[in-house]
């Protein structure tokens, strides 16, 4: 099937409707976001608007659905950081956002490493907005330097199974990437969308395909460590750099050479869970970062 053909459409973005406050901006751009990852295909194991991946209790219409629920949750997490509030805060509201996915879903975990990562980044771009405090630079300093200890320093669930690899394989997964100020963004998925612009010019699916493949090949997830151990992880990370090694995106036969690697996660039963989130929020940084509340240039660390 052609991925363009089967993707279906996507709400226009509020931004432009000055009636409509900051955090429902911002989180209007969340839950596209978030679509917008699931409208991208050929990812490696996971689910899209073309198939299922690895995955039997999910689809694309879970995710949409998923998605739309969450975004009300979006828009208090920004609200939240407008009033510069506490990490126990947000976990409260990221908490009743993971209910809400629970129960748009029928008892599916579609969203979760996106709640927490998706709703840290509108979190900050609250903060960054009202100016309280020290909020300069990307989504990703401000969450760091906010709430980096507290993400930290904060409740664990003993058996997820985040806690379970990094106990295992000293993975540190979404909270170390959160606490540091997700490098995984701003050093691997934001350039490799802007890089895929001369790969595939005017072609946004595949740029996401390019970032996405960048990400596996770079990114310790915990979801590859949960599901294949070290050596699924492994055989994920190399098979994606097989690919950017063979021009990405840029190559002619682009689209076969990565069906061919998403049959080889599902017939492994490998779901880089972690990348697409970080695909998600690389999306949303793309175009949050463009919105300095002062006017000025957002610095890119
Ligand atoms: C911190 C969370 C993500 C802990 O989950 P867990 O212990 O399972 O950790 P884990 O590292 O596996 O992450 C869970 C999900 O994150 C994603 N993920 C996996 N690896 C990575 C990675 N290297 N980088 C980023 N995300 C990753 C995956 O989708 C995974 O399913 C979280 O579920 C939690 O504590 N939620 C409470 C709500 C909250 O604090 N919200 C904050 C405000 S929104
Ligand atoms: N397009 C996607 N396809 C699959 N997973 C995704 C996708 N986008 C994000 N994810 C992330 O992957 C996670 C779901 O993966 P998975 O089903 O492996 O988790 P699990 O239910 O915790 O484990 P398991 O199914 O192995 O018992 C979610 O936390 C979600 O954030």
């Amino acid at each position: 099937m052609n991925a363009r053909m089967s993707a279906a459409p996507i709400s226009p973005v509020a931004s432009s409707s000055p009636e409509c406050s900051f955090p429902d901006r911002v989180a209007t751009w969340a839950e596209r976001s978030l679509m917008l990852e699931i409208e991208t295909w050929p990812k490696p194991g996971l689910v899209s608007h073309v198939d299922t991946g690895s995955h039997t209790d999910m689809d694309a219409d879970t995710f949409r659905r998923s998605a739309i629920a969450l975004r009300p949750y979006f828009a208090a997490l920004v609200a939240a950081g407008m009033r510069n509030a506490s990490m126990t805060v947000l976990r409260k509201i990221g908490l009743r956002a993971e209910r809400a996915m629970l129960s748009a879903t029928g008892g599916v975990n579609t969203h979760r490493g996106a709640i927490f990562g998706v709703g840290l980044f509108c979190a900050a771009a609250g903060l960054r907005e009202a100016g309280l405090v020290d909020a300069r630079g990307t989504l990703g300093a401000v969450v760091r330097r906010r709430w980096g200890r507290e993400i930290l320093a904060g409740p664990r669930l003993p058996d997820s199974h985040g806690e379970m690899a990094g106990t295992r394989y000293g993975a540190g997964g979404a909270r170390q990437e959160a606490a540091q100020g997700f490098p995984s963004v701003y050093a691997i998925g934001l350039p490799a969308l802007r890089d895929a612009q001369s790969l595939a010019p005017g072609h946004d699916e595949a740029a996401r395909v390019q970032a996405c493949f960048t990400l596996i090949a770079t990114v310790e997830d915990t979801n590859l460590l949960h599901r294949g151990g070290a050596e699924g992880l492994r055989f994920a990370q190399q098979a994606a750099q097989a690919f950017l090694d063979n021009g990405g995106v840029g190559d002619p036969a682009w689209e076969q050479c990565a069906g061919r690697i998403h049959q080889a996660f599902v017939r492994r039963r490998l779901s880089p869970g972690g990348s697409a989130d970080l695909l998600a929020m690389s999306v949303f940084a793309m175009e949050l970062e463009r919105w300095p509340s002062d006017g000025s240039t957002v610095e890119v660390e």
